[in-house]
């Protein structure tokens, strides 16, 4: 069992982490392909939206060159594609947020959880281990794959959210920008903060930062060896009792 010390915040994961992969792929991404087509069709003059669509045309002008900035319908089959190749484009995620929002209000689905990370977010809350979410999901979706998750509203365990305004989940300056932003209102050094996530490239990048890190595998174990401590659920990951918060 991973063991860890002097950690005082946790900063994890959702997708693969504290939240199957299935339902993401196989319940969000499918519900906004659906309704993506006509949310940008009754949304496109709304000013966040309007702004996305910019941004998404911004993205492909870089790309690619091609500028498809008055054509709906190319912005439309741009962002549909990225669904189906699970490109985290920063204006994608947080066009899908948007329409997950009804998702949820409706009671389409609820956010699936594993029981584990459930029972363990809940435990460190209430030792009052500050926790923060990092995901490529916008803090938007974060925030409401919390809310209305299967487990009840699950948002106040959680201090703060973070996603891909701050950078890549797979490159090491993310994860200071993040430290910077946390050492505004919290006593931690990098070491003090323990990453949780189901991908190595992310613990990686945490570990440069000189983050702790604790790789989630929740089916087969990869081969070979990796520099992170691995789990295979969340009550396996231990934290020492020099806590200091
Ligand atoms: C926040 S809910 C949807 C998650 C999502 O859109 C995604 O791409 C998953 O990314 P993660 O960084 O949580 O693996
Ligand atoms: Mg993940």
């Amino acid at each position: 069992m991973p063991s860890f010390s002097q950690i005082k915040l946790i900063l994890t994961d959702i997708e693969g982490t504290t939240s199957s992969i299935a339902f993401v792929k196989e319940v969000l991404f499918p519900y906004a392909a659906e309704h993506l087509p006509q949310f940008i069709r009754d949304h496109q003059q709304q000013a966040d939206v309007r702004q996305q669509l910019q941004a998404t045309a911004e993205l492909v002008r870089q790309q690619s060159g091609q500028s498809i900035d008055d054509d709906l319908h190319a912005l439309t089959q741009q962002l549909l594609a990225w669904i189906r190749a699970d490109v985290k484009a920063t204006p994608l995620k947080a066009l899908q947020g948007m329409i997950w929002q009804q998702g949820y209000e409706t009671a389409a689905y609820q956010a699936h959880m594993y029981a584990d990370a459930t029972h363990q977010l809940r435990q460190w809350h209430a030792q009052g281990i500050p926790l923060y979410v990092y995901s490529s999901g916008s803090v938007q979706a974060q925030k409401l794959f919390y809310g209305y998750s299967q487990d009840g509203d699950l948002l106040p365990l959680f201090s703060g959210h973070f996603d891909t305004s701050v950078g890549n989940k797979r490159e090491a300056q993310s994860y200071r920008n993040i430290l910077a932003w946390l050492q505004q209102t919290h006593d931690i050094d990098a070491a003090n903060i323990l990453f949780l996530s189901d991908i190595e490239q992310e613990l990686d990048a945490a570990a440069d930062c000189g983050m702790q890190t604790c790789w989630l595998v929740r089916d087969e174990q990869p081969a070979g060896n990796s520099q992170h401590p691995r789990a295979s659920d969340f009550n396996q990951i231990q934290l020492s009792s020099q806590l200091s918060h």
